[in-house]
């Protein structure tokens, strides 16, 4: 296992930033932890790179302990890379000496090491710009002399903490994808934090989120949205109404009069229950349903909308390639929904409810 988590914590004053965090992280893996601010990311990595100490729990890259009662290995003898928001490069120093600087401070000669930074520049496609200073590079351009210097520190482990937290919307997605290619070329394990769900589910192989210090679910980008774990997951993950209903024994829901086949998460009890209907799971334009669409957004191709049943306590998140007016009613289907799993009871002492998902707290 490249990452191994157990039981982390760590407490400032009367304050659990991070409050037992258990993970394994495969070897070559894209690992993002996607959370609101405050949550607890930054603390977390930090415990990882070895920045902050642990107040209990452990850590092992590789299978070796880093970590833990009575071990802190310090951060540069743990083989981890880190790259910030903000880029921490040596303004005086150019491009090529800056990717070179590590493998030289660790006992490569000079040539070599230039050598050798050249071949990690190449890796993110900026040979050309060996001989510039980073004052003259974009933001993006930077980022990525960033991702080179840690492939040259000769790190297996790279943690990222919103590394593109400060590029504009364009840029961002484009270095989204250089960041794939050089996962995918480099084949480090990485783990990334951020607060962007849309980063999160286009980068990641699995994404936690995370809440009050914890891990509230890990899963593929696919199953956190398809098969959330809790209420406040699918609320978070994309656009979801939550509706109370009854299982049947046939794996049918009624909602608002309509009968709906819902997948579970394993065998369900009939009785009452959490549906999460996603727009995929709402047809608009035909039906037995009739609702009021309200809070309608055109969003690049396709029109969003909440669509405002009798007899549902929540309007329910829809999508239309046809355009759509606030107000209009339109007939609509219920073509499918996931049924919550039961929820598992909070452990006591813990400071449930200080912060939602939803809402950063500080
Ligand atoms: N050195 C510190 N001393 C005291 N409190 C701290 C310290 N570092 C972090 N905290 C607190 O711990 C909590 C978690 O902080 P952390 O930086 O890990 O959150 P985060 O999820 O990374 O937030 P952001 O996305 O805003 O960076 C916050 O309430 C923060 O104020």
């Amino acid at each position: 296992m490249a990452v191994s988590l157990t039981d982390i914590r760590k407490t400032f004053g009367d304050r659990a930033a991070v409050d037992g965090v258990t993970a394994e992280i495969e070897d070559g893996e894209f690992f993002v932890v996607l959370g609101p601010s405050g949550c607890g990311k930054s603390t977390l990595l930090r415990m990882i790179s070895g920045l902050e100490t642990l107040d209990g729990g452990r850590v092992a890259l590789d299978g070796r302990p880093v970590a833990g009662p009575g071990t802190h290995v310090p951060p540069e003898a743990r083989n981890v890379g880190v790259v910030f928001q903000s880029y921490a490069l040596w303004p005086h120093m150019d491009v090529r000496d800056n990717v070179a600087f590590p493998i030289e401070s660790a006992g490569g000669g000079r040539r070599a090491a230039r050598a050798d930074a050249e071949r990690h520049l190449a890796t993110v496609a900026l040979e050309e710009f060996a001989a510039r200073r980073p004052a003259e590079l974009s933001g993006g351009q930077r980022q990525r002399v960033a991702l080179a210097r840690c492939l040259a520190g000769g790190a297996r482990t790279i943690l990222m903490d919103e590394p593109l937290a400060n590029l504009d919307p364009h840029l961002r997605a484009s270095m989204e994808e250089e960041i794939h290619a050089f996962h995918r070329r480099a084949g480090a394990t990485t783990l990334y934090i951020t607060h962007d769900q849309r980063e999160a589910m286009a980068l990641a192989s699995r994404v936690a989120v995370m809440a009050r210090g914890r891990f509230q679910q890990v899963a593929t980008p696919q199953a956190l949205h398809d098969r959330p774990g809790t209420e406040e997951v699918a609320r978070f993950i994309g656009r979801a109404a939550v509706l109370p209903a009854t299982l049947e024994a046939d794996g049918q829901a009624t909602l608002a009069g309509q009968r709906v086949a819902v997948a579970t998460a394993g065998p369900t009890a009939p009785g009452p229950v959490s549906v999460v209907i996603r727009p995929g799971d709402v047809r608009l334009g035909d039906g037995p349903l009739t609702a009021r669409l309200e809070r309608v957004f055109y969003r690049g191709g396709a029109w969003e909308a909440m669509a405002a049943v009798e007899g549902l306590p929540e309007a329910l998140p829809v999508t239309s390639a046809r355009p759509l007016r606030t107000g209009e009613t339109a007939p609509l289907t219920l073509t499918g929904g996931w049924v919550l799993p039961a929820p598992a009871s909070e452990t006591p002492g813990h400071d449930a409810g200080r912060q939602t998902l939803s809402e950063p707290v500080e």
